[in-house]
């Protein structure tokens, strides 16, 4: 087969994510602003070292010149010169010793030693890796697919109509593309590839070969099931270079499979020979799945007989203190209740949580539910770090707070979480509980299940980042020093799967948050139990 060229650059590339995956840092943005310093290095070292490469050139010309006039005057009369024993002397001298100061300037590598300075750099500073890359390029494809945007917008720095930076190249878009390829995504390689193609035609000058470009479309076009259009896409780039002898291979093979559909047409098969563009493309539960990315995008909202039941109140559950400084609550749904505590984390609270967090971010972890190993997703793309009441006052403060909220003890609750999500980070929908047929999860913390979830915003966010509720078609939108609480469990112990909820991608800026996660465990007269079961449609 001639294609396997292409395939071959994807399994080195799958070999080297390997290698560096413990260092990524495109699921968190904290840790990109480091990039940036590791940038600034860069950019002083590149600079340094033309700096010297220039003197050292500076040099070579000095002695060009030199032997130049030396020259010139030789060659106007040859014999007299020669017979004159300084000059005699001084051409011996020009091609012995004054020569090895040329060749040794000429050969003297000044790039390793500023090599050798990066190699040391690279072991302490935050480098990017094919992972990164890789990571960064999947999430502008998820972005692209969630929030809707086209390839072009996207390429010209814009997202949702605000322009937030500077255009994509040609050579920018075919590497996005090439990046969808090496993922087997076939459906964004041609996006990327078309745009690249498009920008290419507009570059003075050209920052990618155009060849280049239609091998990619063409094969990916191919893997669409579009083999008439990868044939004319072939045939273009043969047009280019007659005799690449991939695009020599494949053009045979597409005319084949043309030939073969159309022989099977002609025995009477009624199919039609047009194969749809996106028909590889894999969508999982494609009304589900809509539905989520409708609420991300805003789209949904509560009816209108349902937003006028809601209201805000103050809460101060009889509590002295409380009384006299409520919280503003507001409700967001009924039944199940998800409610909304405004200005409950203050700005220094966050600023200490997000510096003493920071240090020990690690990639957040899922819960296999099959084995209950925590485990890195895909669809959790974020960091995360546990803090301990002990640490520090506010940590305490802010369990005492939740306690407050809620009404319940934290004497059984989780560490508070804190999370920084990554470039276009997520939390696909989940349930914070575990369920019936996970019976190892918490098992070892002896606390029974997650009751309650509080969720603390920690930063407002400029585009996307809404929590949502498909079951329940509800949003909430970030916003600082605000947080969410609601019940997991109803007061029979059953789960509500009315609470499955998800993360949307970040679209632009960072989001942080905080969860305090309550367990059953201790609250059994602070939430009274019940015997009566809820419909078994609604539990989990
Ligand atoms: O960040 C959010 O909006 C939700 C986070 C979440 O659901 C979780 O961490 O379990
Ligand atoms: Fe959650």
């Amino acid at each position: 087969m001639e294609f396997n060229m292409i395939i071959y650059h994807s399994l080195v590339f799958s070999v080297f994510f390997t290698t560096f995956v413990s260092c990524e840092v495109f699921t968190a943005l904290a840790d990109l602003e480091e990039l940036l310093h590791t940038e600034g290095y860069l950019i002083n070292t590149l600079d340094n070292y033309i700096k010297a490469e220039e003197q050292r050139i500076y040099l070579l010309k000095r002695y060009a010149e030199i032997y130049h006039q030396q020259h010139n005057k030789a060659i106007e009369d040859v014999q007299v010169y020669i017979a004159n024993p300084i000059n005699a002397y001084t051409l011996v001298k020009r091609l012995s010793t004054d020569w090895h100061q040329v060749e040794s300037l000429m050969s003297t590598d000044i790039s390793k030693e500023y090599l050798n300075n990066l190699t040391l750099y690279k072991e302490t500073m935050k480098f990017p890796t094919e992972e990164d890359l890789n990571g960064a390029a999947v999430a502008l494809t998820r972005l692209q697919d969630t929030y809707r945007l086209d390839t072009s917008s996207l390429a010209r720095g814009e997202l949702n109509g605000v322009k937030y930076s500077a255009e994509l190249s040609a050579a920018d878009c075919f590497e996005l593309g090439r990046q969808s390829y090496n993922n087997g995504d076939y459906y964004h390689t041609q996006l990327w590839m078309r745009e690249a193609d498009e920008r290419l035609a507009k570059e003075k000058n050209n920052t990618v070969d155009k060849s280049e470009i239609l091998e990619y479309l063409a094969f990916s076009t191919y893997k669409q099931g579009n083999v008439p259009l990868a044939l004319d896409l072939t045939m273009k780039l043969l047009e280019i270079l007659p005799t690449h002898s991939r695009a020599l291979g494949n053009k045979v093979y597409y005319e084949e499979e043309l030939l073969k559909s159309l022989n099977y047409k002609r025995k009477g098969d009624d199919e039609s020979d047009e194969v749809p563009d996106d028909k590889l493309l894999v969508v999982p539960d494609t009304y589900a799945q809509e539905h989520y990315e409708q609420l991300c995008r805003g789209e949904v909202t509560l009816p209108e007989v349902k937003k006028a039941k809601l209201k805000c109140k103050y809460f101060h559950n009889n509590n002295p203190f409380l009384k006299i400084a409520p919280f503003k609550v507001e409700e967001a749904h009924l039944d199940p209740d998800l409610f909304i505590y405004h200005n409950v984390m203050s700005d220094n609270e966050i600023e200490t949580i997000k510096k003493l967090a920071y240090p020990r971010f690690r990639r957040a972890t899922v819960q296999n539910s099959l084995t209950g190993e925590l485990e890195i997703a895909k669809y959790r793309i974020s960091k995360s770090a546990w803090l301990k009441e002990h640490e520090h006052k506010y940590i305490a403060d802010i369990s005492q707070r939740v306690s407050d909220m809620t009404g319940l003890t934290m004497e059984t609750a989780e560490e508070l979480q804190v999370v920084n999500y990554g470039i276009g980070g997520h939390y696909e929908p989940h349930f914070d509980f575990a369920r019936r047929d996970e019976k190892n999860a918490f098992k070892s913390l002896g606390t029974g299940n997650r009751i309650a979830t509080v969720l603390f915003y920690m930063s407002n966010v400029e585009q996307g980042g809404a929590t949502v509720f498909p079951q329940i078609g509800t949003a909430l939108w970030p916003k600082k020093g605000t947080a969410a609480f609601w019940f997991n469990l109803f007061p029979s112990g059953d789960g509500d799967a009315r609470t499955r909820h998800a993360a949307c991608p970040v679209l632009a800026g960072s989001k942080w948050v905080s969860n305090k996660w309550i367990h059953e465990r201790g609250q059994e007269f602070l939430r009274k139990c019940t015997l009566e079961r809820p419909p078994s449609d609604i539990t989990a």
